[in-house]
C-alpha cells in the first residue's frame, strides 16, 4: 500500500515517540493508558514493521550460467552509498582506471533508505565445496509488508541507478575465447577479457559523411526502442554485415560502434565452436548492452560447414551459419536484450546466400575505398586542418577522386610517416601516382592478355576448320 510522505513523517514521528513511550513504559510500569500504548505500537508495526516481520532476499552473483544482473547492479550501486561508519571496505584500482574504487567487503553491512523503507545489505561469500571458487551473493533484508514495493520500485532503481554509473565511468572491454577468463570482470572462464584501447569513434572515422549519420542514427534507434521490440515480440537485436576491401576500416567501424555506445565486444572465433551446445556455452556468459563479432565470416563457412562427429552436436549433421544464426536468434529472444551481432567479409559474393536474405541481417555496409571525403578526415586528422589548404593536397584529391582503388589503411600509413606537412603531402602524392602507373600497367597486361587469347583461339578455329 502506498504511503503519502508527509502521513509517513507524522507517523514516523509518532513512531519514534511510541518507541520511547514504550521504554518509559518499561522503566516505569503503566504511568500510561494500556490501551494508547499498544495503538502506538500497532501504529509503528504498520508503517515501520518489527524484527520478526523482516524479509530477506537473496541474490546470488549468477544464476544458472549467466551473471545475475541484479547482483551486479547492486554491487556498483553500493559502492556510492558506502557511509563513513562502514568498518571495512575493499579497495581496488586496476592500472587503467583512473579513480581508486572502495567496495562492499564480505560480511559487511550498507543501509540504504528508499521511500522511507529502510533496506539493510550484507554482501555474504562462501566457499563452494564443488569447485573450491568462492560464492558470493547479497543479503536484502527489509519489513516483510515492503515486499512488493521493493521488487516494484526499490531493485529497478539500483538496476537504473547501476547502469548510469556505468555508463559514466564505463570503459567499453573486449573479450575473447584466447584470453584467459576468470578475473573480476568476467567470471566465466571462456570470455577472458581485456580494455578495449582502440582509438577509433565515428569523428576519427573516414567513410562517406551520410552513410556515417545514416549509422549513429540506426544505433540511436536501437538503443531506444525497447517497447518496440517488446510490443511486436521480436528479440532486441541488430545485426549488421560489414563488408569491403582489407584496410577499409570494417574493424575501425565495430570499435567506433562499441566506443561510441559503451557496449562490450564478444570477439568469437568459430574455428573453435563444434555444435550448437558449444554455441550456447559460448553466448550464455555475455553480457546485455554488448557487441558480438564474428570476424571474416567467409573464411568461417567452409570450416563451418563441415560434418560434425564428434559425439556432440547433430552427429553427421551439418553446422551452418544460418542454422546458427536461427540458434542465435533464437537464445537472444529469450535470454538476450540490447544485442548488436556484426558480420565482416572481404568477399560478400562468397556467402551463404541464406545469410543475405532479407532480414536476416539488418544492415549491410559496404565500406569501400577512400573517397575525397573520407581523405579530408583523415587529412585533417593525421596532419591538422592546414593540410587541406596546402598545394599539394588539391593534387592528391583529384588523383583519389579519379576512381583510384586506395584504402583508408593506405593513406593513413603514408601519413604517418613523418611530421614535415610538405614532405608527407608529397610522399603520399608520390604513392598514389605510382599506384596508379601500376594499376595503368596491370590492366595493359590484362588486355595484352586478352588479345593474346584471342589470336589463340582463332588460331585453333582456322586447324579445326582446316582439319
Ligand atoms: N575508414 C577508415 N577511417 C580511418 N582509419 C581507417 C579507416 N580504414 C582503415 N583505417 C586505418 O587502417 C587500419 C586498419 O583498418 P581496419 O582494420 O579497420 O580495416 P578492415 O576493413 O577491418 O581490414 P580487414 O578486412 O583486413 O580486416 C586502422 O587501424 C586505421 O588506422
Ligand atoms: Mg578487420
Amino acid at each position: 500500500m502506498a504511503v503519502p510522505q508527509s502521513v509517513s513523517a507524522v507517523f514516523s514521528a509518532y513512531a519514534s515517540f511510541a518507541t520511547t513511550m514504550m521504554l518509559i513504559r518499561s522503566l516505569t510500569n503503566e504511568l500510561l493508558p494500556a490501551k494508547f500504548i499498544s495503538l502506538l505500537s500497532s501504529i509503528y508495526v504498520y508503517f515501520f514493521g518489527s524484527l520478526s516481520s523482516q524479509t530477506k532476499f537473496v541474490i546470488d552473483e549468477s544464476s544458472g550460467l549467466s551473471p545475475n544482473e541484479v547482483f551486479q547492479a547492486a554491487d556498483i550501486y553500493l559502492r556510492t552509498i558506502i557511509s563513513p561508519s562502514t568498518d571495512i571496505l575493499k579497495v581496488h584500482k586496476t592500472a587503467r582506471q583512473q579513480n581508486i574504487t572502495l567496495s562492499i567487503y564480505k560480511d559487511q553491512e550498507i543501509t540504504d533508505y528508499f521511500q522511507n523503507i529502510r533496506l539493510q545489505w550484507k554482501l555474504v561469500c562462501s566457499a563452494d565445496s564443488h569447485d573450491k571458487k568462492e560464492k558470493r551473493h547479497f543479503e536484502l533484508l527489509f519489513p516483510k509488508k515492503f515486499k512488493d514495493r521493493v521488487v516494484d520500485f526499490y531493485l529497478p532503481y539500483v538496476l537504473r541507478k547501476a547502469k548510469e554509473i556505468k555508463g559514466e565511468n564505463k570503459t567499453v572491454r573486449i573479450c575473447s575465447q584466447d584470453i584467459s577468463g576468470g578475473d573480476e570482470e568476467s567470471p566465466f572462464a571462456w570470455w577472458g577479457s581485456v580494455n578495449l584501447d582502440h582509438p577509433s569513434t565515428f569523428d576519427t572515422l573516414a567513410m562517406d559523411p551520410e552513410l556515417k549519420q545514416w549509422i549513429i542514427d540506426d544505433l540511436d534507434r536501437f538503443v531506444r526502442r525497447r517497447d518496440f521490440y517488446r510490443k511486436v515480440g521480436k528479440a532486441w537485436k541488430r545485426g549488421y554485415l560489414l563488408y569491403g576491401p582489407p584496410g577499409t576500416g570494417k574493424s575501425s567501424l565495430i570499435a567506433a560502434m562499441a566506443n561510441y555506445l559503451k557496449f562490450d565486444i564478444y570477439d568469437l572465433d568459430l574455428s573453435s565452436i563444434d555444435s550448437n551446445r558449444d554455441l550456447m556455452r559460448n553466448l550464455l556468459p555475455t553480457k546485455n548492452r554488448s557487441i558480438l563479432v564474428i570476424e571474416d565470416i567467409d573464411c568461417s563457412v567452409q570450416i563451418q560447414n563441415r560434418e560434425i562427429d564428434r559425439g556432440y552436436g547433430r552427429p553427421n549433421g551439418k553446422f551452418t551459419l544460418s542454422g546458427m544464426l536461427n540458434f542465435i536468434d533464437g537464445l537472444w529472444s529469450s535470454v538476450g536484450d540490447e544485442r548488436i551481432i556484426i558480420f565482416t567479409t572481404n568477399h560478400k559474393e562468397k556467402l551463404d546466400p541464406a545469410l543475405l536474405r532479407a532480414g536476416r541481417m539488418d544492415v549491410h555496409i559496404h565500406m569501400s575505398y577512400c573517397s575525397p571525403k573520407g581523405l579530408k578526415v583523415l587529412a585533417s586528422k593525421y596532419l591538422g586542418e592546414e593540410a587541406t589548404e596546402h598545394g599539394v593536397y588539391g593534387e592528391i584529391e583529384e588523383l583519389i577522386g579519379a576512381d583510384m582503388e586506395v584504402s583508408p589503411s593506405e593513406i593513413a600509413e603514408e601519413l604517418m610517416k613523418g611530421e614535415q606537412l610538405e614532405a608527407v603531402l608529397g610522399g603520399l602524392l608520390n604513392f598514389l601516382k605510382r599506384k596508379r602507373e601500376e594499376k595503368m600497367k596491370e590492366k595493359k597486361r590484362e588486355g595484352d592478355g586478352k588479345i593474346e587469347e584471342v589470336v589463340k583461339e582463332e588460331e585453333l578455329k582456322e586447324g579445326e576448320s582446316v582439319n
